[in-house]
């Protein structure tokens, strides 16, 4: 980081409103050359519209913009982020799958491709010069779609950086955001990001991480600026500052990160049980949870524990296996989605824009689709009605909107999820299955979520949730079971759901079974 530079991106008193709602008020931000910074903030605080205020999608009411030192007129007319030295990588990586890393290196880059005729091996031997320069190990010919997920992000970063060190009329390496590029990633993937960003500082590239992470942000930037309600409530040294400090000015005061569940529920009368389940990465797995109780799942990444609430909920084809609920039991090859929500069993993936919500539909009319479902086929809406029990949703699951006749588009992230859950939970189920439940999710909503999934379980549902964050199984979870090569390898109930035990379960080599 160079102190001695003039910020690299300086904003001064940034505002935009949407109708009455201030999503950023009065914002002040300064990146300097060369730092990796963290954004932090709770669900709809405001750091989207920052973003896209920067990538010219928003028109700010107010605000200042300096680059290097140089004033910038606001707004930024679309396409010029890249000449002003801003470069965006955004949570869905903007990558076209079927193309190849090459086609996706250029695609867009209207000076490389203006000319009639593109000299494709020269362009593929400067993509590799560019790759072996980052230490990245991609084939310039290979199709994006085969890539692993980790690639993509490299490869959607490098682009990036590419575009940005390309275009810059200031001739400077530039200031690339990341957008939230590492919720979907395993540990050790997000750690290979990391190695790549601490690079590109290195080369005086300044970076904008946004996460909801903490830990993340803790290990990876110099310093983190935290948003709430539209307002910058302060900018701390990563390294100086402790978590929970961070987590405070987050939320507004400080969380506690106990464990929120006792001991399992006892007795096993009216359980849900699975027997023999096989899918493209279980293999036979038995296993039963109880009304009230939580189990959790996780492993590594591709040991196939995120694919059980797929089996179970009939999202994905099982070849083999029954599941036993309320007294029936269900073949799961032949399971469908309609007859799991029938039988009492909903399912939250955790791909919430593509498999949760119907975007262009309004809040309360996406609360309401499940209730036609299990329904008897008779439509007969009362809209009315619908809108009521969606605004008691909102307020219970704290979902910030301006109403239920809003569009689920304008929702930011967070609160999209949060009014997934809304939906789903509604119904009252039998069984819960989550994948990644909190995905996007701040950390004081987080315990808003926990809290409705205790009350979920109170009523005697059963949960199974799926997920790769270790500190969120030892916060709610009555026992977990860790997967390895589509078997269950560890079982870790009572006191033992402990971060460091699972960690150590999911990377250790023994089976261990360990209780309290
Ligand atoms: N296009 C829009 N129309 C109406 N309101 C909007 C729009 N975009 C954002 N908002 C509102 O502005 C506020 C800030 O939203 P923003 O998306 O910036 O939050 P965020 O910090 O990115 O949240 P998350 O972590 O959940 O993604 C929220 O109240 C949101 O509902």
């Amino acid at each position: 980081m160079n102190e001695r530079h003039p910020p690299r991106l300086a904003i001064r008193g940034l505002s935009k409103s949407f109708g009455g709602v201030h999503a950023l008020s009065g914002a002040d931000l300064a990146v300097m050359p060369g730092e990796i910074h963290g954004l932090l903030g709770k669900n709809g605080s405001g750091k989207s519209t920052l973003i896209k205020i920067l990538s010219g999608f928003h028109k700010p009411d107010g605000g200042a913009l300096e680059i290097d030192g140089k004033p910038v007129p606001l707004p930024i007319p679309p396409g010029r982020s890249e000449r002003i030295g801003l470069s965006f990588v955004h949570q869905n990586l903007g990558l076209l799958p079927e193309a190849t890393v090459l086609e996706n290196l250029i695609a867009g880059d209207h000076e490389r491709v203006a000319s009639w005729f593109i000299n494709w091996q020269a362009e593929a031997a400067r993509a590799r010069r560019l790759f072996a320069e980052h230490h990245l190990d991609l084939d310039p010919w290979a199709a994006v779609e085969e890539l692993t997920p980790v690639q993509r992000a490299q490869l959607a970063i490098i682009r990036a950086a590419d575009r940005v060190g390309s275009h810059n009329e200031q001739a400077t390496p530039g200031l690339l955001v990341l957008d939230e590029p590492t919720p979907f990633l395993p540990i050790e993937d997000v750690r290979e990001l990391f190695a790549m960003m601490r690079r590109l500082k290195q080369s005086g590239v300044s970076i904008i991480f946004v996460s909801h992470d903490i830990d993340e942000v803790m290990e990876i930037t110099d310093r983190a600026t935290v948003l709430r309600d539209g307002q910058v409530i302060g900018s701390f040294e990563t390294g100086r500052t402790d978590r929970s400090e961070i987590v405070a000015a987050i939320v507004g005061r400080s969380m506690s990160q106990a464990r929120l569940v006792g001991d399992a529920p006892s007795g096993t009368d009216a359980a849900t049980v699975v027997k023999g389940l096989r899918g493209r990465f279980v293999d036979d797995l038995d296993l039963r949870v109880a009304p009230g109780e939580i189990l959790g799942l996780t492993g590594l990444i591709g040991s196939g524990y995120d694919e059980v609430p797929y089996l179970l909920s009939g999202a994905s084809a099982a070849i083999a296996g029954t599941l036993a609920i309320n007294g029936r039991n269900h073949h799961l090859r032949h399971l469908k989605p309609a007859d799991a929500i029938a039988a009492g069993i909903v399912f939250i993936p955790a791909d919430r824009q593509k498999a949760g919500l119907a975007l262009d539909l309004t809040l309360a009319e996406n609360a309401m689709l499940p209730a036609i479902v299990q329904g008897d086929g008779r439509l007969r809406i009362d809209h009315r009605g619908n809108r009521t029990i969606t605004a008691e949703l909102m307020r219970r699951f704290v979902v910030k909107a301006q109403s239920p006749q809003q569009a689920a588009s304008e929702l930011s992230g967070g609160n999209q999820q949060k009014l997934l859950l809304a939906k789903w939970l509604r119904l009252e189920p039998k069984l819960i299955l989550l994948d990644e439940p909190t995905q996007g999710i701040d950390v004081g909503a987080r315990r808003e979520i926990y809290d409705r999934l205790l009350e979920a379980c109170a009523r005697g549902a059963a949960i199974i949730c799926a997920t790769s964050e270790f500190e969120q199984l030892e916060m709610i979870a009555h026992r977990v079971l860790v997967f390895e090569r589509g078997r269950v390898k560890a079982e870790l109930r009572g006191d033992a759901v402990a971060k460091s035990s699972i960690e150590a379960a999911c990377y250790g080599e023994s089976r261990i079974h360990a209780s309290v």
